[in-house]
């Protein structure tokens, strides 16, 4: 579930373009094999719609209507030098507040990092017939020792996701992360996430009270956990299933703030999204040493 004016700028996309979105530079696809939007804000992913899904939709819904991409989007992102909230945005280097590769005197980076506030390039597209990919990088440098870049592809069956951490310092750096993914749902208060039965976790709105999952997690209200696991999982609104599988990630973090919303976040497209993240957090740090790198990636497709 997208913005109006960004499904319109999407509607009078003919291949690829750069347009301008809430103050971001965006770059769009419109292409046999689907839609892809990203902000050059965070080097963010903010709709993905492979044609499949689109052709479905048709005449179930009303023209325009951007709700059957996979990603959601708030209709209301904060202005500039706030962030977006909504698609993938990039937490890094670290996750939440476990600020172990912040570089200041006092640990006082921003929550989640300092990749989605940065200025992504886009170093290069590779189109082919049946999708494209695209590579990013940020345009200043983030860390004195990590260097981040992003990679996605996208074709007519999946939405794949890479964030590759380079070492090119001289000494071990632990990091953190996330992709922060907002997938667009239904109705997340009848949402089945399925993969997790028997997993320990972290629950953090009981103060990371460790729990244990019983059965398929049911979500029915605010939600803020850790699930310490590698599994492939599939979101089920009872509408569509999507299948997310995580690469480099032993952390599935799952989130929706419930009933009481961020400022940026309206009460009426509040339940059209869950959180479901690969991470690592502070049940897998990463370790890199000089010369090593870390690949957290993210694949989405038709559960
Ligand atoms: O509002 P944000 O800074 O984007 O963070 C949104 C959420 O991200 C993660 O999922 C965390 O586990 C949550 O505790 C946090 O509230």
């Amino acid at each position: 579930m997208i913005p109006a004016s960004l499904r319109t700028l999407l509607d009078e996309t003919t291949g690829q373009r750069r347009a301008e979105w809430a103050g971001r530079e965006v770059w769009l696809a419109n292409e046999a094999w689907g839609e892809l939007a990203l902000s050059l804000q965070g080097g963010q992913l903010l709709h993905y719609l492979p044609s499949p899904d689109a052709a479905t939709a048709e005449g179930s819904r009303p023209a325009g209507d951007g709700s059957s991409g996979w990603l959601w989007v708030t209709p209301t992102p904060q202005a500039l030098p706030g962030t977006i909230r909504g698609g993938i945005p990039l937490c890094w280097p670290w996750f939440a507040d476990d600020r172990y590769a912040d570089e200041s005197e006092d640990h006082s980076g921003p929550f989640h990092g300092t990749a989605r506030q940065a200025q992504w390039r886009l170093d290069a597209v590779d189109e082919h017939e049946e999708g494209v990919e695209l590579h990013l990088s940020p345009e200043q440098r983030l860390h004195q020792q990590l260097a981040p870049r992003l990679v996605v592809q996208a074709n007519a069956n999946r939405l794949h996701v890479e964030l590759i951490t380079e070492h090119t310092g001289e000494t071990p750096v632990k990091m953190s992360g996330a992709l922060h993914t907002y997938l667009a749902v239904a109705d997340t208060f009848v949402c089945r996430l399925e993969g997790l039965p028997g997993t320990r976790y972290l629950d953090k709105l009981a103060g990371f009270a460790e729990g244990e999952q019983q059965g398929e997690l049911g979500v029915r209200g605010g939600i803020d956990r850790i699930y310490h696991s590698n599994a492939e999982l599939v979101l089920d609104d009872g509408e569509r299933r999507l299948r997310i599988a995580r690469q480099g990630s032993d952390s599935a973090v799952v989130w929706h703030p419930g009933e009481t919303l961020p400022a940026d976040t309206p009460g009426e497209v509040a339940r059209r999204f869950l959180c479901v993240e690969a991470a690592n957090t502070r049940l897998d740090p990463v370790w890199l040493v000089p010369g090593a790198q870390h690949l957290l990636g993210t694949t989405l497709s038709r559960g």
